[in-house]
């Protein structure tokens, strides 16, 4: 298990991690989602050791990162973004070289670089220089020391970042296989990545948390606060002054619009549709299109990591994880834009 408490790192006045806390359950494939600069790297690096907090604490298997830092790294197998590769080693030279680094006992190295070629598919790999493969094989071997030695927390940092799709799926099922063992944390900004493979998604927002939930009950909160797709014959600003005047209305997004239409997501928290035909007809909009909507996942991130903040904090209240830091940000973070 690994807690991350208030975790902060500050960069100057920069925050690229703001008071984050969660926690991952043993037996977890964990999804790390937030846009590019959203703090997943720097969130990873400080779990795993590698940078020192500003303030805040990791505690691996209950180890303290900074106080036990031994105890706590050998529980994590760890692939950066950028993995540290020796470009003039072979595969099998740089591997045992980790195993060493990790102190694995010199009896079982041989067996265990076995099994972790087997399982990275790179047993016909193993003699060539490490500057002769491709980005793909490169990953692989990067993945390769992050197995070694079998952690029982193995953490990725966009695992399929530059690779094609079959070796993107290759990944997924090594990540899969993995999970049946280890705890696996990985980091994405692609949102089909972390849907396909994880149990549990967190999702973070200018170094702050937003939610974390599994993906299926993500899609279902949305849905559930009351979602409605509404086409008006109006141009989006004149629909938008009529909406404004609806109470209810949590959120809107405008998903679209023609040259005479303005087709909206609109979130409530009760049902208003009575009281939007009533409001466009008072303003001679004609309605033209008014049902309920299921929400993708691809939608709440959006819609939770948007660059205005308005509608990230609008459509993170609808989680209720935290309306008022969700209203906070709103205000906040101004500054950061
Ligand atoms: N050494 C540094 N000095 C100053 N700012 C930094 C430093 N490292 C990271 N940052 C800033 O911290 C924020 C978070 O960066 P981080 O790399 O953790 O994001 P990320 O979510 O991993 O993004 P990506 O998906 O692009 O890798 C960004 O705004 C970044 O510019």
């Amino acid at each position: 298990m690994i807690e991350v408490k208030n975790l902060v790192k500050r960069y100057g006045d920069h925050y690229a991690v703001n008071h984050l806390s969660f926690t991952v359950e043993d037996g977890q494939i964990f999804g790390f989602l937030g846009p590019n600069g959203a703090g997943k790297s720097t969130t990873m690096n400080i779990m795993t050791g590698y940078l020192a907090a500003t303030e805040g604490q990791v505690l691996v298997e209950g180890h303290d990162i900074l106080e036990e830092p031994e105890a706590a790294r050998a529980c994590i197998g760890y692939l950066p973004e950028i993995p540290p590769l020796y470009p003039d080693m072979t595969v099998e030279e740089y591997l045992r070289f980790c195993a060493e680094l990790k102190k694995i006992p010199k009896e079982q190295r041989t067996d265990q670089l076995t099994k972790v070629l087997a399982l990275t598919h790179l047993e016909d790999m193993s003699a060539r220089l490490i500057r002769n493969l491709s980005k793909g094989y490169r990953q692989r071997v990067g993945l390769a020391q992050a197995i070694l030695g079998f952690p029982k927390i193995i953490i990725l940092d966009e695992p399929t970042v530059g690779l094609d799709p079959k070796q993107v799926v290759e990944i997924r099922d090594l990540i899969r296989h993995l999970a049946k063992d280890h705890t696996v944390i990985l980091s994405s900004h692609i949102l089909s990545e972390i849907r396909a493979v994880c149990d549990r998604v967190l999702i973070i927002r200018k170094g702050r948390f937003v939610v974390c939930d599994t993906p299926e009950d993500l899609e279902e909160k949305l849905s559930a606060g009351g979602s409605l797709e509404l086409t008006a014959k109006a141009a989006p600003e004149a629909a938008g002054a009529v909406l404004d005047r609806v109470a209810g209305i949590t959120g809107r997004t405008l998903l679209g619009r023609t040259e005479d239409t303005a087709r909206f997501a609109i979130h409530m928290e009760r049902d208003i549709r009575e009281a939007l035909f009533f409001a466009f007809a008072e303003a001679g909009l004609p309605l033209l299109e008014l049902r309920p909507r299921t929400a993708s996942l691809e939608e709440v991130f959006l819609d939770l990591t948007d660059d205005n903040d308005t509608v990230a904090a609008r459509a993170a209240a609808l989680f209720q994880t935290s309306v008022e830091t969700a209203e906070k940000e709103a205000v906040g973070d101004e500054s950061d834009l």
